[in-house]
């Protein structure tokens, strides 16, 4: 029997210092979180590729001939080679997408589906299949949905190649060996250059190899953390799109390249003492606190910094000040402009006051929550059918 079918799950991410300013090379810190985007794919006899949203209950599809029409020459694709989609490709992907009406106010999703129109056809050339995906992660807030969307779909992809050496006949969740995670980590890069135009790679990253890094140009540290951090997640439901944040602080570093640089240089400081601060031990209480009094700290300060790049937003202040009244500091996460912040809960802290602050945030209108920081990256499950 061939793999036939496979199901993956991929985890979200928050960063902890560093976002934007590591697209300009500045290191940053991230870890991944307990919610996760799963995708399940089944080769399936017929002449049709589809792709089933759940959550958002879409449901595309495509003549597979239509498919090799736009994006011709994968009738034996090379798996083991990530390849970049050129911009011609990516104008043709449109029309794929164009004929399917995505409803006006899911238009931003237009950007993931050509993303997995080009892993797909790029890895497993015309074969029909039934894609399915579901994500426990909320899209375009922060939390790196677009990288979860990306690995978990590579990964799937990659699952059913020759390029893994897996044994599918295994029960439950596997993992990848590291080469394999490497290819995969390529992959999602891939698509994440659609969604996003001009990624770093670390939420890719983190999303593939999981725990806690430190990343910068490609570079990641993996960090152990001797005390576990508890954060409060603020949703602010205030939609954004990465990749225009991106390109907006793109921008103002070509008006201000000078007075940018230092911006980036002192994020880069920032995040290299988080990490510092991060990996040492603490023995007791006091050494806890002092721990995470300089975290607060520094979570201050790179949310300064961000509010310099012009990635705030009026609902990330509003949360930055309600945090404060209970001497709680905050910063936002991922790409700004809305979405999510995090706010540091101390050890120490009363549950009484952090039932306050919730309920307060939640007065506003924003949605708290808080994740389990650190844990697995990339996992694999086969069986004869898809589990989603
Ligand atoms: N489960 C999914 N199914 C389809 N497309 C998805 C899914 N998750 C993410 N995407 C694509 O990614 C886009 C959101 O990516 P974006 O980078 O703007 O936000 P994010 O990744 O959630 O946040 P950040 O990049 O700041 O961490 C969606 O509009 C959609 O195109
Ligand atoms: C804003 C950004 O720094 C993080 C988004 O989670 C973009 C990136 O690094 O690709
Ligand atoms: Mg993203």
């Amino acid at each position: 029997m061939g793999r036939m079918a496979v199901t993956t799950r991929a985890p979200g991410k928050i960063i902890l210092a560093g976002e934007h300013a590591v697209v300009h090379g500045s290191t940053a810190v991230a870890a991944s979180i307990n919610l996760c985007t799963s995708v399940s794919i089944l080769f399936s006899p017929g002449d049709m590729l589809k792709l089933e949203l759940k959550d958002m209950e879409l449901e595309f599809s495509w003549p597979i001939g239509k498919i090799k029409e736009v994006i011709p020459d994968f009738d034996t694709p090379s798996p083991s080679t990530p390849l970049p989609c050129s911009s011609e490709t990516l104008k043709s992907i449109a029309s794929l997408y164009e004929e399917q009406n995505i409803p006006e106010a899911k238009i931003t999703l237009a950007s993931g589906v050509s993303a997995f129109l080009w892993l797909y056809t790029a890895t497993q050339g015309y074969k029909p299949a039934t894609v399915t995906v579901t994500s426990e992660l909320p899209l375009g807030a922060g939390l790196g949905s677009s990288a979860a969307f990306c690995v978990a779909l590579s990964g799937a992809l990659l699952a059913l190649s020759e390029c893994c050496e897996l044994d599918y006949s295994q029960q439950g969740w596997l993992t990848l060996r590291n080469s394999e995670l490497d290819l995969v980590n390529k992959w999602a890069f891939e698509g994440e250059k659609i969604i996003h135009g001009r990624p770093s790679g670390i939420d890719n990253t983190v999303s593939t190899y999981g725990n806690m890094i430190q990343f910068k140009s490609g570079e990641i540290t993996r960090l152990k953390s001797n005390t576990p951090l508890k954060m409060l997640i603020t949703n602010t439901k205030v939609g954004r799109n990465t990749k225009a944040l991106v390109a907006g602080v793109s921008e103002r570093t070509l008006r201000y390249p000078e007075a940018m640089t230092c911006v980036f240089k002192a994020v880069d400081s920032i995040s290299k003492e988080l990490s510092n601060i991060i990996q040492t031990s603490a023995s007791n209480d006091i050494a806890v606190t002092e721990k995470e009094d300089k975290v607060e700290e520094l979570m201050e300060m790179n949310q300064g910094l961000l509010q310099c790049m012009g990635v705030s937003h009026a609902s990330i202040e509003t949360v930055l000040r309600t945090t404060l009244k209970y001497k709680l500091r905050s910063k936002l996460t991922g790409a700004g402009g809305g979405g999510c912040v995090l706010t540091l809960l101390p050890t120490l802290l009363s549950s009484i006051v952090v039932d306050k602050v919730v309920a307060e945030l939640e007065s506003c209108g924003f949605q708290c929550f808080t994740a389990g920081i650190g844990g697995n990256g990339l996992e694999v499950c086969f069986s004869d059918n898809a589990q989603i």
